[in-house]
């Protein structure tokens, strides 16, 4: 993708199968949202090959774009409607693309209560706050059943609560509605929680691809091992915990309690991707000067 005579995105490639849940994660820049607009058919790509459902985004036709649920940064209109009365508008255009296997929309009255609004069902839109109003804007993504729904940034603003039954709800639409999830995010907890697979994007590239757990195997990551000792509690960092641990246990065999070991985190791992992409790309502007 090129706005000008910038390059935005080079040569992203990535497929995501049926049931897939994919996070997108980057800097602030790194291209997510470009991305993601790209595969929504909101973006024409300057080169390149790109096919959603089997159609090209920008030519997908009213059939296809029933397939797609879309949840943006954040929008706000439709302030005068109430909750269930816009839900209940929306779903009807999504009649006429029902089958048997997929029936759309969805029950208006149980998609409220699987987004949790059902107290404010009849509320209206203007009235609600940040976190409902965002629980309000993924049942809009929803409400047609999607093969495919993208999700930009969708627990922005929720509290715990609410962020624990957004991640719920993922898992369901997941497995039992077999949706292909496709989410941006900056919390990386949330990344780890729900992806099958995270893609890390920097610099309009794709700096890595995988399972969380494969992600810290590319990196090699240092582990924490805490303990307490005599009443006292100490940290020690190591590339090798199992040998430091057994050699903790050789020179105390007895007071240690709660022992614990603590792999390099997601966050580590992303820090550590980030900051060795743009140690190269530093690298590269010396040599180019
Ligand atoms: N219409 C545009 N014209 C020119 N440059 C643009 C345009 N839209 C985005 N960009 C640039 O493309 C790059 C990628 O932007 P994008 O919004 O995709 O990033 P992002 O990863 O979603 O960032 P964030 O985490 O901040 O949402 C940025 O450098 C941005 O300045």
């Amino acid at each position: 993708m090129r706005y000008g005579t910038t390059d935005v995105l080079h040569g992203v490639g990535f497929t995501a199968g049926p049931g897939e849940v994919v996070a997108l994660l980057g800097p602030n820049g790194a291209g997510k949202t470009t991305t993601i607009e790209i595969l929504e058919g909101f973006r024409l790509p300057s080169a390149g090959h790109v096919r959603v459902l089997g159609q090209e985004p920008g030519k997908g036709d009213e059939v296809w774009r029933a397939k797609l649920g879309v949840v943006l940064q954040s929008w706000r209109d439709h302030g005068r409607w109430r909750v269930r009365e816009l839900l209940d508008h929306l779903g009807r255009y999504y009649r006429p693309y029902s089958t048997p296997e997929r029936p759309r929309p969805f029950d208006t009255d149980e998609l409220i209560a699987t987004v949790g609004l059902t107290g404010h069902a009849h509320a209206r839109i203007g009235k609600l706050s940040g976190g409902q109003r965002r629980r309000l804007d993924v049942a809009i993504g929803i409400v047609g059943r999607p093969e495919l729904l993208f999700l930009d940034e969708p627990t922005a603003g929720f509290d715990p609560h609410a962020r624990r039954d957004f991640h719920d709800l993922v898992h369901r639409l997941s497995d039992l509605e077999g949706m292909t999830i496709l989410l941006t995010t900056h919390d990386l907890a949330e990344a780890e929680k729900l992806a099958d697979r995270i893609l890390v994007l920097a610099g309009g590239r794709i700096i890595a691809d995988g399972s969380p757990d494969q992600l810290s195997r590319q990196v090699a990551g240092k582990s924490e091992v805490i303990w307490t000792h005599g009443g006292r509690r100490h940290v020690h960092t190591t590339d090798d915990p199992t040998a430091f641990v057994r050699d903790l246990f050789r020179r105390h065999e007895r007071g240690i309690s709660e022992l614990e070991v603590r792999r390099s985190s997601l966050e580590d791992t992303y820090m550590a991707l980030v900051q060795r992409h743009e140690t190269g790309q530093q690298r590269e502007e010396v040599a180019a000067l």
